[in-house]
């Protein structure tokens, strides 16, 4: 089913988002953690597009597998690395082919240690661009794309890209999948930014539990969120003291304070960065399941 429909109901959800294993040995037990984590009745499953479309295979298949084997809905990211109309075109006929109807739109990074992005075709340099070709050649499917509550790394200023995920929306996005943030303020100031300039469509706050120190501050140096300085300075004490199930604790603890938040302030659902580890989020499912109100 369309996420722009499924959208349209009004109780909070949870969304997770998967990256296919880098080798084939991994997929046994990376669809034990889709298998346990469909519990959490997820109103859709993301999984990202490998860089230069090296994984583009890959995500095809797991998107289907989510489908046809799991009963799940997916969301398959697609980015503008490696983009020509062909692979584009035959990614999009494969989705349509297992009938997956949503796809997450992304520009996508630039190589590891490089902070510029080349395009690699003249017609796709833009997220924008992919929403324009997909809503073109493609209409049936339900288009996502990113928003920056802190603003895109690259954007001039916080204005110029409002502006620009405007423009994506206006091409012909139905929803829009924020980058992680760890102050909820944020969030909601993003999203009353939005509404002031017209952009109507859902915003999904996407949240990352924290689970390790060094993969935060690598995340953290090319996506353009920042962190608290009164939680970095907790993780790298509990990391110091208690190392890495240290940080897993207080990265838990504080996701699940972050979402109760979110959802009390009005936040349609929440997107989770799961990073293929079905514990953190079964736990955070757990306490989500206690709120007031549902099931
Ligand atoms: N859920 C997820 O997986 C998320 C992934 N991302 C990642 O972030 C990366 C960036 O992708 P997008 O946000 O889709 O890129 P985008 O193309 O929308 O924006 C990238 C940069 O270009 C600027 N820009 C956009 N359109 C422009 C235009 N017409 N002229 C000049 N500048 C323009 C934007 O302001 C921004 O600074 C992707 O790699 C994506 O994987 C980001 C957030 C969430
Ligand atoms: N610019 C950008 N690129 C992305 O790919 C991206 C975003 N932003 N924002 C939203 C999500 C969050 N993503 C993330 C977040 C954390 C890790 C991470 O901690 N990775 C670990 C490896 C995890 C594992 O293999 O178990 C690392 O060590 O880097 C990875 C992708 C991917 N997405």
């Amino acid at each position: 089913m369309r996420i722009a429909q499924l959208l349209q109901r009004q109780e909070p959800f949870l969304s997770l988002e998967f990256f296919p294993p880098k080798d084939r040995a991994q997929w046994p037990g990376f669809f034990d953690v889709v298998r346990q984590l469909r519990d959490l009745g997820p109103l859709f499953c993301s999984v990202t597009y490998g860089a230069g479309g090296s994984t583009q295979h890959n995500t095809l298949e797991i998107v289907t597998r989510m489908k046809q084997e799991y009963g799940l809905e997916p969301l398959a990211h697609l980015t503008c690395v490696g983009a020509d109309r062909a692979r584009i075109g035959s990614f999009l006929s494969g989705l349509a082919q297992a009938g997956v109807d949503n796809v997450l739109a992304l520009r996508g990074d630039p190589p590891r240690g490089e902070s510029t992005f080349t395009p690699d075709s003249e017609e796709f340099q833009h997220g924008s661009d992919l929403v324009s070709f997909i809503r073109q050649d493609f209409s049936d499917l339900s288009i996502g794309v990113a928003g920056y509550p802190e603003k895109h790394p690259e954007a001039p200023n916080m204005d110029d890209d409002l502006e620009r995920l405007r423009h994506k929306v206006a091409c012909g996005a139905d929803f829009i999948i924020t980058q992680l943030f760890f102050d909820n303020d944020a969030y909601f100031d993003f999203v009353a930014r939005a509404r002031a300039v017209g952009i109507g469509v859902p915003i999904i706050p996407g949240i990352l539990p924290v689970q390790n120190l060094a993969a935060l501050k690598r995340m953290l140096s090319f996506c353009g969120a920042s962190v608290p300085g009164e939680y970095m300075s907790d993780l790298e004490h509990v990391h110091k003291v208690y190392g890495e199930s240290g940080v897993r604790g207080l990265g838990l603890g504080y996701a699940k304070n972050q979402i109760r938040n979110l959802l009390d302030r009005g936040a349609p659902g929440v997107h989770l960065y799961t990073l293929n580890k079905a514990d953190t989020c079964l736990d955070i499912w757990k306490d989500f399941s206690r709120r007031d109100g549902l099931k």
